[in-house]
């Protein structure tokens, strides 16, 4: 009877392990949410911990594979998944059941390895279970795939609130289609009701021109907006407070004057990061300007997220930025006071390709 029972506990062990892999990788590369991978990795350490409480030479040579008759019995719906969510919810149901089969069975062998199996098995169901709704509602696409679009944008261009929705939109499609990547809104005159307004109007029409949307210091108005994103300063609310009022699936963009701010925004959670001021510009004046050799030490920190070079950058002086290795630059004056706002677009984006 043992023999039999090591086998079935060997065969269950592995699919838990396998399983509980298959869904930590999903939080951890399609998520990018450091919380649930932590849980998967705690839960793999859990079931290491209690099948060392049984014999590995009897689960080993209660292993037969070669004679185990339901290797071959394969169906249909297996053989293919339509979607991430399938793989998720096929691993969700087989660790599950796995985990059940561990805990009846290992009864039969020894008492605390069973418990230790329950309590796995209901931190499992609930880490699954936040798993699957993220899945199901297509959240996780929604923020992977803004990552995604942060680390491909060259050109992020701060807009503000114009004269109407419609001026508004008609720009940010001009702009778009020209090679704006990222539209960050900000506007330090405009009343809330405004904001609100336009970050709905420019969301909806980046969004549909395949760019993102991002609201300056206000993250009340971004999350009220559905905006991409939620760019804040070093005196701003700090990344772990913007995190709990968006979500997982906004991007946070910090702004950043030295090495010691940049190292502390990535360990901290953005998405990305701003650098500067590197030059005098007409939009905003400081008392000192951190120059072309901030962006070098940042280039050669080789962060884990992208960085975007801020402050007097224009199509004259875009190629000292170039040439410390940062390719993403954020502009205000060199689009806003453009005669040719489409065609400055054009020539700093095409400058940013190297074409
Ligand atoms: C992309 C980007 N980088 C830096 C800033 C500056 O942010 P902050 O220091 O908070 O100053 P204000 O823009 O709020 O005046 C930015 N907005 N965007
Ligand atoms: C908001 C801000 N933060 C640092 S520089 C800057 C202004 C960017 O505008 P410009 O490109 O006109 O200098
Ligand atoms: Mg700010």
């Amino acid at each position: 009877m043992s023999e039999s029972v090591y086998r079935i506990l060997d065969a269950s062990l592995n699919r838990v392990g396998e399983g509980l892999r298959t869904l930590e990788e999903y939080a951890r590369f399609v998520l990018d949410h450091p919380a649930h991978s932590a849980t998967g990795k705690q839960l793999r350490h859990d079931l290491a911990a209690a099948a060392g409480r049984l014999s590995k030479v009897r689960l080993l040579s209660a292993r037969d594979t070669t004679g185990d008759v339901g290797t071959t019995i394969g169906l249909d719906s297996e053989a293919s998944r339509e979607s991430i969510t399938a793989v998720v919810h096929a691993a969700t149901g087989r660790t599950g059941q796995s985990l059940r089969c561990l805990e009846e069975y290992g009864k039969c062998i020894d008492v605390d390895f069973a418990a230790d199996i329950e309590r796995l098995r209901y931190v499992f169901y609930d880490w699954s279970a936040r798993l699957g709704v993220i899945a199901e509602s297509g959240q996780a696409d929604r923020g992977a795939s803004r990552r995604n679009r942060i680390r491909d944008a060259r050109l992020y261009f701060l807009i503000d609130a114009m004269s109407s929705d419609e001026a508004l939109v008609s720009h940010v499609a001009a702009l778009a289609d020209a090679g704006v990547d990222v539209f960050q809104l900000r506007d330090r005159s405009a009343s809330d009701r405004t904001l609100f307004r336009r970050s709905l109007a420019g969301a909806k029409a980046a969004g549909e021109a395949g760019a993102l949307w991002v609201v300056n210091d206000r993250v009340d108005i971004a999350a009220a907006s559905g905006a991409d994103g939620v760019h804040v300063g070093q005196d701003e609310l700090p990344i772990g407070a913007v995190r709990g009022v968006v979500g997982p699936d906004v991007l946070i963009g910090v702004s950043t004057h030295d090495v010691d701010q940049a190292t502390e925004a990535v360990r901290g959670g953005a998405d990305y990061i701003g650098c500067g001021p590197v030059f005098a510009g007409r939009t905003k004046s400081f008392d000192a300007y951190v120059g072309p050799a901030f962006l070098s030490d940042i280039v050669a920190l080789d962060l884990d997220i992208p960085a975007f070079a801020i402050g007097g950058i224009d199509a004259g002086n875009v190629r000292s930025v170039i040439d410390t290795g940062c390719v993403r630059i954020a502009v205000t004056g060199a689009l806003r006071d453009a005669d040719d706002p489409v065609a400055a677009t054009r020539v700093l984006k095409a400058t940013l390709l190297g074409k």
